[in-house]
């Protein structure tokens, strides 16, 4: 049996080894992530999670770990921007407002998949002209839903949240764990990891 992160997020490679996961084999999906005309954005995250967990070839009794992160701002779905445009867009319209940050992981085995989604509120304030100018100029919004990351400069944007602050960042440790007990995967069962 190998474990297979298939995700070629580093965020997702560190949160798992906070579980002190490391996996055995890291394969980026490679899917079409384009939402279908009118999908919400919680079952938008979900399909895709469970659509990246397909898309990893593994041997049946390989465990498959896949994740989607997705912004949603009402019905809006914000994905990863194209470009610094796109990424001064999304800024502008979570700048002063409430938004969910919505995480689903697939958790593959053979046939079967285990999924769990998990949505947090986040409360961004007002950016100044200023705040937008340096945060896009530093370019830590590549690769992030939304366009930005809690867990970079970011994290001075947002004053509140509530839900799971690993599955803002990428993946929920919490849920994740559970999904991995029910599989049969038990994490905490090895050896702890001296942490400073
Ligand atoms: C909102 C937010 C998202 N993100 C990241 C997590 C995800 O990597 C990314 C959303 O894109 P995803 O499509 O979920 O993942 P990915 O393309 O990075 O990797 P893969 O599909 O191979 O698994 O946004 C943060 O790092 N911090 C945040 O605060």
């Amino acid at each position: 049996m190998a474990f297979i992160l298939g995700s070629g997020s580093p965020r997702r490679l560190d949160l798992l080894a906070q579980l002190g996961i490391v996996p055995d084999a890291v394969r980026p999906p490679e899917i079409d992530e384009s939402p279908h005309k009118g999908e919400v954005p919680r079952s938008y995250c979900c399909r895709i999670a469970r659509e990246k967990a397909q898309a990893v070839h593994a041997e049946p009794d390989d465990l498959v770990l896949c994740a989607d992160t997705t912004v949603a701002l009402g019905r809006r779905i914000l994905g990863k921007p194209a470009d610094e445009q796109e990424a001064a867009a999304f800024l502008q319209a979570l700048s002063g407002r409430r938004h969910r940050v919505i995480t689903a992981v697939a958790l593959k085995k053979g046939e079967r998949v285990w999924e769990k989604d998990v949505v947090s509120n986040v409360r961004m304030k007002r950016l100044s002209d200023a705040d937008m100018r340096s945060y896009l100029a530093a370019g830590d919004w590549r690769g992030k839903a939304g366009g930005y990351a809690i867990q970079g400069a970011a994290g001075a944007f947002i004053p509140w949240i509530s839900g799971s602050f690993t599955g803002i960042v990428g993946l929920p440790l919490a849920e994740t764990a559970n999904l991995l007990q029910a599989a049969g995967h038990c994490p905490w069962s090895a050896p702890a990891k001296e942490t400073t």
